[in-house]
């Protein structure tokens, strides 16, 4: 959808900002730009919408040349979101929101109606707020304005430049949360600039992690955050990159161990032949667990069964696992399907838990699925020296 090729941006004053830069973004894919300040995010991104002419290479949106498209023609294909988000402070918010289809001829009621659908989109109730001026709006609703009127004429391309800079940390968190829904309800091409490595390694479906003017790597958060492609690149992701790691690596159906089972209405069974057991219902849907002492008492499982709050579905992250565990002082969670119905596939523990981790980093440095890692064949360190080991041959 977006191609860069071989593209460099001198500025007249000898700055190189960007230097022989190669990569695309597939359609419907959130690529973030993350690196320090000055590093050439922004430049990058410009010179996608044509506020910065490159001064060497190409730059292709749909397989068309940029520069042999009319700016203005351009940019009604990509919307755009800053920082600053630049609302018009004598206009209302629905007034904001309808600029551009405005713009683009729609008559004003229809350019209402779809400015009032998109507030809605982004969260924001059309009836309270539409009317309001940018002043009477919070940072984070001023933000989210800024992204529905960049969604408001559906352009294919997004660009997003620190779109969540300007707010605190919570409501920065939420704006993620909501803005990541958002997407996979609209599905655009979005290229989003960002110096904090959280956010891209949150957002991004692929990031680009920028050196001065260069892309040191480019990759999926978890590949980046498992193996550093430079010693650069892992100075920037962190030291604690391991940790980051939990929140994009997502529970699989292979980390799950199978517990004891025992069903709602059966008798209780005197011996679990464990220290506890899963409780379910007739259909195999998580109900509770039941200790072994609970098992030595009398009549059926329902009468004596706890509840289970420290359960999630499949696909949730390691690092809501681990979470949850402390949250509820749990040695493990129940994890039940994907879709939330309350089907019971397995538990994870925090053995599991460590595995899964080890599993994912391998499985992205041989490029194979986690569950095909050898465990065995993993690097471990020993407790008698504290060495790395690595088995000499693989099975
Ligand atoms: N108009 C300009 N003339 C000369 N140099 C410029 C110009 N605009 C940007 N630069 C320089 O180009 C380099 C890259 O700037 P750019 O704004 O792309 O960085 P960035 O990664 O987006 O930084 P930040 O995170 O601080 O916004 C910097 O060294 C900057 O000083």
């Amino acid at each position: 959808m977006i191609r860069f090729e071989n593209v460099t941006k001198r500025y007249p004053d000898g700055t190189t900002a960007v230097d022989d830069l190669s990569f695309e973004v597939a359609e419907g894919e959130l690529v973030t730009l993350v690196g320090p300040s000055g590093c050439g995010k922004t430049t990058t991104m410009k010179m996608v919408n044509r506020l910065i002419e490159p001064s060497e290479g190409r730059i292709f949106l749909d397989g068309e040349d940029i520069s042999t498209v009319d700016p203005v023609r351009l940019r009604r294909r990509i919307g755009y979101v800053i920082q600053q988000v630049g609302l018009f402070p004598h206009k209302t918010v629905l007034e904001n929101t309808a600029t551009v289809p405005q713009l683009l001829g729609w008559r004003r009621a229809k350019a209402r109606d779809r400015a009032a659908e998109l507030l809605d989109l982004v969260g924001l109730d059309p009836s309270v707020h539409g009317d309001r001026y940018p002043e009477q709006l919070s940072g984070g609703q001023r933000q989210r304005v800024g992204v529905a009127r960049a969604l408001a004429a559906d352009p294919p391309v997004l660009l997003m430049d620190e779109p969540f800079g300007a707010v605190d940390p919570v409501v920065r968190e939420r704006l993620q949360n909501e803005f990541l829904r958002l997407q996979s309800q609209v599905r655009k091409t979005v290229l989003l600039v960002t110096h904090d490595i959280e956010e891209a390694v949150r957002l991004g479906d692929r990031i680009a992690v920028y050196g001065a003017g260069r892309i040191e790597q480019f990759g999926a958060p978890a590949a980046v955050l498992g193996a550093p492609a430079t010693p650069y690149v892992a100075d920037f992701v962190g030291a604690d990159r391991g940790l980051k790691r939990l929140s994009v690596t997502p529970i699989e159906e292979s980390d799950l161990e199978e517990p004891p089972v025992v069903r709602l209405d059966d008798r209780l069974p005197r011996e679990l032949g464990a220290r506890w057991a899963v409780v379910l219902d007739a259909r195999g849907d998580l109900h509770g667990w039941i200790s072994a002492e609970q098992a030595r008492a009398k009549g059926t499982v329902g009468e004596h069964a706890r509840r289970m709050d420290a359960w999630l579905p499949l696909g949730s992250s390691l690092k809501q696992a681990f979470s949850t565990m402390l949250q509820h002082d749990a040695g493990w969670i129940a994890v039940i399907d994907a879709e939330g119905t309350g089907r019971f596939l397995g538990v994870l523990t925090p053995a599991r838990l460590h595995e899964a981790l080890r599993r994912s980093i391998d499985a992205d440095a041989q490029d194979i699925p986690r569950a095909a890692v050898d465990l065995e064949s993993i690097a471990t360190i020993t407790a008698a020296d504290g060495q790395q080991q690595r088995p000499a041959a693989r099975p």
